[in-house]
């Protein structure tokens, strides 16, 4: 983890040997990584499903990372006890989720984790301004949820440059397709955290794929933007 540095990269262990999950964490977390972006899918918000509280909490027993759960979930009060008595850090819900975002949001702050609001790629960014000041960061998604190893959508970079323009101090974070051939679009639209699932756990060498993001981000980043990723718990 880096202490001085804006940019926050969060390595997605979907992308991950699932078999010794404890172990790509701690190789991760060994590498350079300054949180583990953690995808919890139920098969009905998106077409997939990946794992839930149980999983995060067995994990939680190895490490003290910080933890971005991604809420990928139809209903997802439903799991705001659960993942913060799992050890989630950070709770993110897809707007797309709920007809009442602000009750769900007081509901994360209520539990004690921070909160991230996500848009998908067919949402505009216009959607989540009335939440900007409610929430600790937006995640705009660059590819379709569901799965890992799609490609970026740079198509997706008008979003956070918008957002990046009208709040210079937010947590903007990216997922999807990010890695060394795509990492300096979203650095240059103000992105300061990172998801990079394939990219880092394909990598020959995971720390050099995480520095050479990190560095991106450092060199093209136009924001003041600086994640506090302490844990709370
Ligand atoms: O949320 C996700 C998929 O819904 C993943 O976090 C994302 O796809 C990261 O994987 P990769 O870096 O391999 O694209």
């Amino acid at each position: 983890m880096c202490h001085s540095c804006v940019c926050k990269i969060g390595p997605s262990m979907l992308a991950s040997d699932l078999s010794c999950l404890k172990d790509e964490a701690l190789k991760v977390v060994a590498a350079g990584a300054d949180y583990l972006h953690l995808d919890v899918m139920d098969g009905h918000f998106v077409p997939n499903i990946t794992w839930g509280a149980p999983v995060i909490k067995s994990l939680r027993q190895h490490t003290t990372a910080f933890f971005d759960c991604h809420m990928m979930v139809s209903e997802p009060e439903k799991w705001v006890d659960d993942i913060k008595d799992a050890g989630g850090d950070q709770f993110t819900f897809h707007l797309e989720s709920t007809s009442n975002p602000e009750a769900l949001i007081a509901q994360i702050r209520a539990a004690g984790m921070k909160v991230g609001v996500a848009i998908k790629p067919g949402t505009p960014a216009e959607s989540v301004l009335p939440l900007v000041p409610l929430v600790d960061m937006v995640l705009v998604m660059t590819v379709e949820p569901g799965f890992g190893g799609q490609s970026f959508m740079a198509d997706m970079m008008p979003k956070v440059t918008f957002l990046r323009e009208k709040f210079p101090a937010l947590d903007i974070e990216v997922d999807g397709g990010l890695g060394p051939a795509t990492i300096d679009a979203a650095a240059k639209a103000g992105a300061n955290m990172i998801v990079a699932g394939s990219s880092v756990f394909r990598a020959a060498n995971p720390a050099d794929a995480i520095l050479l993001m990190r560095h991106s981000v450092e060199r093209l980043g136009n924001g003041k933007a600086d994640a506090d990723l302490t844990r709370r718990q």
